[in-house]
């Protein structure tokens, strides 16, 4: 059967410089696949390669049954894949209300305003001055009102006060629930073993655990912590 987003044997990497290595996974949609490793393992890379700002060196990349290893990431973007990535994720010089209706395709933000309630208060102020975490908050707020299929988040609780992680989860699994499929990138353990369903754990850019979250203890996924 298809799955919402398959990822086939994929190495690739860095230029000449591969950092993964025939990484195979399957998100299905209204699932989480948790992916986590220690820092370096490759995580990060792998959220770049789905999402097209790296391009493949072997292997495919299929949405919807379709290939789209090839294609650059605007394209893979208006196909439904979305993207929250671990840095570099607002723009500094627009408005939080600009960052949040800035491009095509959005539903408004208003609804998780509840959640997020400094983002209300901060509308019209630059992102740029917002405290990391604030836009951390911002820039998953941007991902989750995307009209996307799959969503790639990088680290996105790195930097953020727990209240607010158990918001972005709540968020996720709501997203999840209307049949979007998640691929989290994560090293926090409670955030990730509380959404996941299934867990790709990643070492020296090889897949170490690929398996269905209720299989899994989590003496399993420290030891992969501390590999
Ligand atoms: N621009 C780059 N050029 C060459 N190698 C890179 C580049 N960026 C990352 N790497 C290397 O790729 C490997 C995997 O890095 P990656 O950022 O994917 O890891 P990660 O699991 O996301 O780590 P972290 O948890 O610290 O964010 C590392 O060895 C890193 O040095």
């Amino acid at each position: 059967m298809t799955s919402l987003l398959e990822i086939d044997n994929l190495t690739g990497g860095y230029r000449d410089t591969h950092v993964l290595f025939n990484v195979s996974a399957r998100i299905e949609a209204g699932s989480v696949l948790g992916v986590f490793g220690r820092n370096g393992v490759g995580k990060t890379t792998l959220a770049r390669l789905v999402q097209g700002s790296l391009i493949t060196g072997a292997g495919d990349i299929r949405l919807e049954g379709h290939s789209v290893a090839s294609r650059p990431s605007h394209a893979r973007r208006k196909r439904g894949i979305g993207y929250m990535p671990q840095t570099s994720m607002v723009f500094d010089d627009l408005t939080v209300r600009e960052n949040l209706t800035l491009g095509s395709n959005r539903e408004g933000p208003e609804r998780y305003f509840d959640r997020f309630p400094r983002l209300a208060e901060r509308l019209d102020q630059p992102a740029g001055t917002m405290s990391g975490g604030e836009r951390k908050i911002l820039a998953f707020v941007r991902a989750m009102i995307e009209d996307t299929k799959v969503i790639v988040l990088d680290e996105p609780s790195e930097g953020v006060q727990p209240e607010n992680i158990a918001h972005m989860a709540e968020c996720l699994m709501d997203r999840a629930k209307a049949g979007a499929g998640i691929l989290l990138c994560e090293q926090n353990l409670s955030f990730l073993t509380g959404i996941s369903d299934w867990y790709l754990g990643l070492d020296a850019g090889t897949v170490v655990l690929d398996k269905p979250a209720n299989e899994v203890s989590i003496e399993r996924l420290r030891s992969i912590l501390s590999l």
